[in-house]
């Protein structure tokens, strides 16, 4: 560790999310691990982060107190819930830290909190904080654009693990934004999100989306192109949730020096 090091804050510590980014803090250069925090209540609080994640004791000890932890931090990272997410962007922004936001599953409203709370953080969201997923974003916007309406059908289909708790994923919507974009559409207005029963024939222009959920699939994604005759898909399987992790490191460091405002992966991949 040296002085220079960004001082992180890993929320929701005892989470699939939490301890692997503990690890991934403890094996990368430029950040260290500045407090860890659980909710209050858990059986992890007052426990070591490092024994948590399987490091062996690190001397950060698991705490219950967001803004004490957050008041001389420089960053947080926050793979948790979208009520805790308000909380924390609420926290981060009167402590004036970089807020990294891997929540999925928030609501327009709070994805309207958290806009108000970049008026004074610097925050970067996304819903995949992968490279491989941000790319692929780029891919099926170009994609959509090449490959019109009238003759091309898009649909996206995710599966993940047994324990999650939304759907469709915030990395399917992602994909289904970036293709919406590529048709110059808005998703909302265009989205099909379940189908069941007698559906009728499928209507030109739509995004589909399918979801699977099982056994421990840490996250599968395919955009399908499908024309008369011919299939186009774009997919991306994540082996390990240390993709996520390093990305949401490399978010908090790009984001050290921005001014406040909401940020995408896509900024800080330069993939915008
Ligand atoms: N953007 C991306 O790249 C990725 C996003 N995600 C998203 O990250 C989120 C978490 O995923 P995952 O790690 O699998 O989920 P987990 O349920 O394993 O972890 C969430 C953790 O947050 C804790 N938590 C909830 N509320 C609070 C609170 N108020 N204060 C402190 N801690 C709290 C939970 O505690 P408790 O168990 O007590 O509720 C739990 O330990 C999901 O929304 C998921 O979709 C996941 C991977 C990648
Ligand atoms: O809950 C997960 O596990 C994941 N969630 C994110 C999502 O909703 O897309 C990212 C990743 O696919 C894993």
């Amino acid at each position: 560790m040296t002085a220079q090091d960004m001082k992180l804050v890993v929320v929701g510590a005892a989470g699939r999310m939490g301890q692997t980014l503990i690890r991934t803090i403890h094996a990368m250069d430029g950040v260290t691990l500045y407090a860890a925090v659980e909710r209050t209540g858990s059986a992890f609080v007052g426990k070591d982060a490092g024994e948590l994640a399987g490091l062996g004791p690190i001397g950060v000890t698991i705490t219950d107190r967001p803004l004490e932890a957050f008041v001389d931090a420089e960053g947080v990272l926050d793979f948790t819930a979208p009520a805790a997410t308000i909380e924390f962007a609420g926290l981060a922004a009167q402590a004036r830290i970089v807020h990294v936001v891997g929540t999925t599953g928030c609501s327009a409203d709070d994805d309207a909190k958290i806009a108000a709370a970049a008026r004074h953080a610097r925050v970067v969201k996304s819903g995949n904080m992968s490279l491989g997923v941000n790319l692929l974003a780029v891919l099926a916007e170009k994609a959509a654009r090449a490959l019109g309406p009238a003759d091309w059908d898009i649909e996206i289909v995710e599966m993940h693990h047994r324990h999650k708790v939304d759907a469709p994923s915030g990395t399917a919507l992602l994909l289904g934004e970036a293709a919406a974009r590529g048709r110059g559409i808005a998703l909302a207005g265009h989205s099909v999100r379940v189908r069941d029963g007698h559906t009728g024939p499928r209507e030109a222009g739509t995004i589909g989306f399918a979801t699977l959920r099982g056994g421990s699939v840490v996250g599968d994604h395919s955009v399908i192109l499908a024309g008369e005759g011919e299939l186009v898909t774009l997919s991306h399987s994540a082996a390990d949730r240390s993709i996520f992790a390093r990305g949401a490191v490399k978010a908090a460091l790009w984001a050290r020096d921005k001014k406040p405002g909401l940020y995408s992966m896509l900024d800080v991949l330069g993939l915008n």
